[in-house]
């Protein structure tokens, strides 16, 4: 792993044992069980990470989601020996994370808290020069490596440029790349797209997914942009009030939910209509299109026809109906909705 001094806060103690040195599980590159964190506030504890457990096989990618204060940074942080868990075991391609932090640092990259990894006197080639050498790797095999990194993620035009003079948003993609350029099989990355453009954030998602499938990566990122995560994710772990409330591949999150999304245009859903719609239905979108009204829910039959009764007793006529299949954010909305009743 390579933090700089600004993200390092690494344990010291380092004990080898041989039995720990034989990979045993050989399928699973992640291995978190019983996770547990807890804060001291002024007036309460906040138990940030709640008895978490959960596994990231080999080569595969694994998106964190969930609000504000779900936990999942401090789950990340715990990972890499960065907040030190109250309870739990971690495990990353076989080695004891907590016992053996530098063991366990050989395995791993990570890209925290926005473009924090790189050193900001230094070019953006000579970031990523120095990341695709860390490890004694092979001068040649680092230079490629750097140099189709530099080409992927358009930075070509800024490699001499020092990276405390770039944009927050380049900064960002050369923090993503820096990370990248190392030789780690699993890599850690903490909202990937955050401050990217819409433009940079298609380039990010594209070479993500295609480097990710060159190299064999095993991926664990969280992201808000459920589009990263639709499009990268092969699972998705979604926490909440610092537990885990869904574990599931993409799809079958998706269809789990078997829902449809439907946008349905109205005439006449005045100001307390729409209240009354916005409490039996919270995860509903209402907006202005034009002189009309959009209400778009993510719904079963069930939810459907309830929400149709609504419309007939308050006379709301409806103009159109369109439907569609939910997206990630939809789903995730219900997650939370559920979980609250
Ligand atoms: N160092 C700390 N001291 C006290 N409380 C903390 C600390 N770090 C996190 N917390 C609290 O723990 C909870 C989980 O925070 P965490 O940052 O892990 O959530 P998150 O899911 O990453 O949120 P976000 O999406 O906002 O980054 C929150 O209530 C937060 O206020």
């Amino acid at each position: 792993m390579t933090f700089n001094s600004e993200t390092s806060g690494l344990q010291e103690s380092d004990s080898r044992s041989a039995s720990e040195s034989s990979v045993a599980t050989k399928e699973v590159a992640l291995k978190v069980e019983g996770l547990t964190k807890q804060f001291d506030a002024a007036e309460d504890a906040v138990t940030a990470v709640d008895d978490v457990s959960f596994s990231v096989p080999r080569n595969s990618v694994v998106g964190l989601l969930g609000p504000n204060g779900a936990g999942k940074t401090t789950t990340i942080k715990s990972i890499l020996g960065l907040v030190k868990p109250d309870e739990g075991d971690i495990e990353i391609n076989g080695v004891d994370a907590r016992a053996n932090p530098h063991r366990m640092h050989e395995h791993v990259d990570a890209m925290l808290e926005g473009a924090r990894n790189d050193y900001w006197r230094l070019t953006v080639e000579e970031n990523l020069r120095y990341f695709a050498g860390l490890s004694g790797t092979d001068p040649t095999v680092a230079n490629e490596r750097y140099t189709d990194l530099l080409e992927k993620f358009d930075l070509d035009d800024k490699r001499d440029v020092v990276v405390r003079n770039l944009s927050r948003g380049m900064k960002q993609k050369v923090s993503v790349a820096s990370v990248l350029a190392s030789e780690s099989s699993i890599v850690f990355l903490d909202e990937p797209t955050l401050g990217l453009d819409v433009e940079s954030t298609a380039v990010l998602r594209r070479e993500l997914t295609k480097i990710i499938d060159e190299r064999d990566l095993t991926v664990f990122l969280s992201s808000h942009d459920m589009d990263v995560i639709e499009a990268v994710c092969d699972r998705v772990i979604i926490m909440e009030d610092g537990r885990i409330i869904a574990n599931e591949q993409v799809d079958a999150l998706l269809e789990m939910f078997d829902r449809q999304r439907f946008e349905i245009e109205v005439e006449g859903l005045d100001n307390d209509v729409r209240s009354t719609i916005e409490r039996s239905f919270p995860t509903a979108e209402i907006e202005s299109v034009g002189d009309r009204i959009q209400v778009a829910v993510s719904v079963g039959d069930d939810g459907f026809y309830s929400l149709m009764s609504h419309f007939q007793q308050y006379s709301v006529s409806i103009v159109d109906i369109a439907t569609g299949t939910p997206d990630m954010e939809n789903v995730f909305l219900e997650l939370i909705g559920r979980d609250d009743d």
